[in-house]
C-alpha cells in the first residue's frame, strides 16, 4: 500500500518559488496498476521522484509498504529503496556493461554472492524475453529491448513496488503495446503494485486499473479508470479521454456533421461494460420506426472492461426521434444530443 497525505513540493528557484506537486492525496493499493497522467510540467515526476526519496517533500507524508519514504535515512532508506524498483523513458542503462552485467548491478550493490547473481539473472532475462542477448551491450539492442533490461535490473532485487517514468514515451506504438503487455504480465505474476506516470492515455487504458489526473501540481480527478472514461469531470480528463479513444469530437467536425444532416439528431452514445457489447441499434430498429446512420464509432479495451463511442444521425418524424431517444436513455447507454456548438 502507498499512502500520499497533503505532500507538497516546493522548489526554490531563481525567479522565486515554484509549486511542483500541491497537496496531494492519493492511496494505491497493494498489487493494482495505478496510472498519473497530465501534460509536461504537471508534477507527476516529482511526485513519482518522492515515492521512491529521490526528492524530499517540503511538507506531507508518503508512506510506500509501511515506511515513512520522506523520513528515513541512511542504510533504511537504502533498504527501503531496493523494494522500490523504478524504470525510465530514456533507460538509464550502464553502456559500457552487457545486458546481463547491467542487471546483475543492483544486486552486487545489494551484495547477493556472485553464483546467486547468475542463477537471479538468467531468471530476469527469462522473464523479460531477451534470452540470447545475454553478452549484447546496450548500444546493440533496440528501444524495446533496452526497456527490457531497464525492467528486468528494476527487478532484481524483489521489489514490492515498480515506479515507471515515462516508461514508453521513446518507444513507438507496436514496441509501447509490447512492453505494456509485460509489465501487465509482471503484475499478475509477480502481484507487484506498478505506479506509472505518462501523458498517453493509451498507457492508462491499456494497463492500469486507477488513475490520477494531474494539472498544475495538483491532483484534478482520480478513480476507476473506467469511470474516468465514461464520465470525466475536468476538460483536462476530458481531453485526455478524447485522446484516448481517438475521438475527434471537435467543434468543426460536429458542425461540419450537423451541417451535413440538417434533418433529424445526430446523438453521441457512450457504451460502458457489457453494453458495449450489445446489440442496441438492432433492438431500437426493432421497436422504433426510424432511419439511422452511424457516422463514427469506436470502442476500447480497459482493464476494468469495454467502453465505446458512437455518433448516430437519427432521422424520422419528431415522435419516433423523441422515442428512439427516450428508448436508448432505457438501455444504460449514455446518450447526449449534439448541437451546433
Ligand atoms: N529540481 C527542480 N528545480 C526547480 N524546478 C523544478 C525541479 N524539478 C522540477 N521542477 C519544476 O517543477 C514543475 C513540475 O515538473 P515535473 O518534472 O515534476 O513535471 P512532469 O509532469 O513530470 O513533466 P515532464 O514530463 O516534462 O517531466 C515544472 O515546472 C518544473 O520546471
Amino acid at each position: 500500500m502507498i499512502i500520499i497525505e497533503n505532500v507538497k513540493k516546493i522548489f526554490q528557484t531563481k525567479t522565486g518559488n515554484l509549486t511542483a506537486v500541491d497537496d496531494v492525496n492519493l492511496k494505491i493499493n497493494e498489487g493494482e496498476i495505478f496510472g498519473v497522467i497530465g501534460y509536461s510540467g504537471a508534477g507527476k515526476s516529482t511526485l513519482i521522484r518522492m515515492l521512491n526519496g529521490l526528492e524530499k517533500p517540503t511538507s506531507g507524508k508518503l508512506e510506500v509498504s509501511g515506511k515513512d519514504i520522506a523520513s528515513i535515512q541512511g542504510k533504511e532508506l537504502r533498504h527501503a529503496r531496493q523494494k522500490i524498483g523504478m524504470i525510465f523513458q530514456h533507460f538509464n542503462l550502464l553502456w559500457s556493461r552487457t545486458v546481463a552485467e547491467n542487471i546483475a548491478f543492483p544486486l552486487e550493490i545489494a551484495k547477493v554472492s556472485k553464483f546467486e547473481r547468475q542463477e537471479r539473472v538468467q531468471e530476469l532475462i527469462q522473464l523479460v524475453g531477451l534470452e540470447g542477448k545475454e553478452n549484447a551491450y546496450p548500444s546493440q539492442l533496440s528501444g524495446g529491448q533496452k526497456q527490457r533490461v531497464g525492467i528486468a535490473r528494476a527487478l532484481a532485487n524483489n521489489p514490492t513496488v515498480l515506479l515507471c517514468d515515462e516508461a514508453t514515451s521513446a518507444l513507438d506504438p507496436e514496441t509501447t503495446d509490447s512492453i505494456l503487455e509485460l509489465l501487465l504480465g509482471i503484475n499478475k505474476k509477480l502481484g507487484l503494485t506498478i505506479v506509472l506516470i505518462t501523458h498517453e492515455m493509451h498507457v492508462i487504458r491499456k494497463i492500469c486499473q486507477r488513475v490520477a489526473v494531474m494539472e498544475d501540481g495538483k491532483v484534478v480527478e482520480s478513480g476507476d479508470v473506467l469511470e474516468v472514461f465514461k464520465n470525466p469531470q475536468t476538460p483536462i480528463t476530458k481531453k485526455f479521454v478524447g485522446q484516448g479513444t481517438e475521438q475527434q469530437d471537435t467543434k468543426e467536425t460536429m458542425n461540419q456533421l450537423l451541417k451535413k444532416y440538417p434533418s433529424g439528431k445526430v446523438v453521441k452514445l457512450t457504451f460502458v461494460g457489457d453494453t458495449a457489447e450489445q446489440p442496441i441499434i438492432q433492438s431500437l430498429l426493432q421497436n422504433v420506426q426510424l432511419t439511422v446512420n452511424i457516422l463514427h464509432g469506436n470502442i476500447s479495451q480497459t482493464q476494468n472492461g469495454s467502453y465505446g463511442t458512437l455518433l448516430l444521425h437519427l432521422d424520422g418524424t419528431e415522435e419516433s426521434i423523441d422515442e428512439a431517444i427516450q428508448y436508448l436513455n432505457q438501455q444504460r447507454v449514455g446518450i447526449e444530443v449534439v448541437n451546433n456548438v
